[in-house]
């Protein structure tokens, strides 16, 4: 799955800010300044229309991330920023309240223009933007996306654009339906997922380039790799810079066993014994591939084991509607593959089964995988259990590979000892 399609994902199932108890890094461009974060929402003095929306959504405080950009964005004169955080963080809320702020609702012309990857990432943001903006009718929003068929000339009335770059650069050199030099904020969101597609990476600098020297510049990413930061500082003069320091996954909580098994068959036997205690509590299983995923799936419902499926054949929303099932605990036990479970987080996994152990393209242990699979289980000090099945000689090194680089024991698992796995699960 690729980086917007996964990021897609993620919006669609979030339900609630991602809990986060990390530190904020902030660095501003100005050190002299004083530094001003907010605890409340009334602090900002936002116009009361805003404050209702806000509200409106449920938000009862700024959350990390919001509490140190919102001062920053709001500020007079404007500030530039870039920003960081992992997803589901609030950076989406945090520069939608900082654009409708700027909008000067009597102006009849795009004031503020935000661009996103793709055209479904647009539309999601511009949902936050009605959401919020819901008080505030004076306000309107277009969107700059494919299919949305424009007369040349004609002027867009609408204060607030969001779109894909394409479409964007369009508007403004092919059909002149906006004015670039009457923005006055410019949002660019998913900054990863932006440069990911050379075109628009170069589209996006096309853009910023047609933009006022003053026009407020403000860049969002879930992840900082040096690739994204090259190019958030070519969009971005003498920004400020918040980062939201990564919280540390341990496996401390966690306790891994392996179960020593002969071949693919022999895995799903092992499956079958121990469905019953792993049930106990919620479980994801992990395959290597699609077609694995899908086998594992079909053989445990032929012996009764209700379990749900999460696959790459899907469609967003088909994926969407199984997380949210899973979720809500309405299935117990998730067999999906590697690509289609980065990200999510479901608080309530307890058991993490590896059907097969975790590898890179090139066939070695992926360390990293196998922290990001297990690490979701033992959150917030609950402990966790992680299965590995091994089936072979090279997965037996690779396990063995596992324990060395986090230098923690992973236990032999008999699963025909039906107590002693009681005993675990519990
Ligand atoms: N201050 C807040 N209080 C409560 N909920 C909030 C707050 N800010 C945002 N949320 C909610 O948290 C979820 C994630 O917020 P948001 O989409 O802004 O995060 P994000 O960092 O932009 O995520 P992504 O990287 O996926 O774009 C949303 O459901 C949003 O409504």
């Amino acid at each position: 799955m690729d980086r917007a399609a996964q990021s897609l994902l993620n919006k669609l199932i979030r339900s609630n800010l991602v809990n986060n108890t990390n530190q904020v890094e902030v660095l501003q461009r100005d050190p002299n300044s004083p530094l001003y974060s907010v605890k409340t929402f009334e602090e900002l003095r936002l116009k009361p229309q805003l404050l209702q929306g806000v509200y409106g959504m449920g938000f009862n405080r700024p959350s990390k991330i919001q509490e140190n950009a919102l001062p920053m964005m709001l500020a007079e004169p404007p500030q530039n920023l870039i920003a960081q955080s992992q997803s589901g963080t609030g950076k989406t809320a945090a520069f939608v309240l900082a654009m409708l702020s700027h909008v000067n609702p009597t102006n009849k012309w795009t004031q503020c223009l935000c661009i996103s990857p793709t055209y479904e990432l647009a539309l999601q943001t511009g949902k936050v933007v009605e959401q919020m903006g819901r008080f505030y009718p004076e306000v309107k929003l277009a969107y700059a996306v494919r299919g949305n068929k424009m007369e040349r000339g004609s002027k867009i009335q609408e204060q607030i654009v969001i779109g894909t770059p394409g479409t964007v650069l369009d508007w403004f050199l092919k059909l002149k339906l906006m004015d670039p030099k009457k923005i006055r904020v410019f949002v660019l969101d998913e900054a990863d997922v932006m440069i990911a597609t050379q075109g628009h990476q170069d589209q996006s600098i096309r853009i910023q380039r047609m933009l006022p020297k003053d026009c407020q510049m403000l860049l969002f990413s879930a992840t900082f790799e040096d690739s994204v930061w090259k190019f958030a500082e070519r969009i971005v003069p003498d920004p400020n810079v918040i980062k939201l320091k990564r919280e540390e996954e341990t496996l401390d909580t966690i306790k891994q066993y392996y179960v020593l098994c002969n071949n693919k068959e022999d895995k799903f036997s092992a499956l079958c014994n121990i469905y019953g205690a792993i049930t106990i509590a919620q479980a994801m299983i992990f395959c290597h591939t699609r077609k694995i995923a899908s086998w594992l799936a079909g053989q445990m419902s032929k012996e009764g084991h209700q379990v749900a499926l999460l696959s790459g054949e899907m469609v967003i929303e088909q994926r969407a509607a199984v997380i949210e099932r899973f979720r809500e605990g309405k299935e117990k036990v998730l067999i999906t593959t590697n690509v289609c479970a980065r990200g999510i987080d479901v608080e309530q996994v307890s058991v993490v089964i590896n059907f097969d152990l975790p590898l890179d393209k090139d066939g070695n242990p992926d360390n990293e995988t196998y922290l990001h699979r297990i690490g979701r289980t033992g959150r917030f000090g609950k402990r966790g259990l992680a299965i590995n099945m091994v089936d072979s000689d090279h997965s037996m090194d690779v396990l063995k590979a596992i324990e060395k680089h986090f230098n923690k024991k992973i236990l032999k698992l008999d699963t025909d000892d039906l107590d002693e796995i009681e005993k675990i699960a519990n």
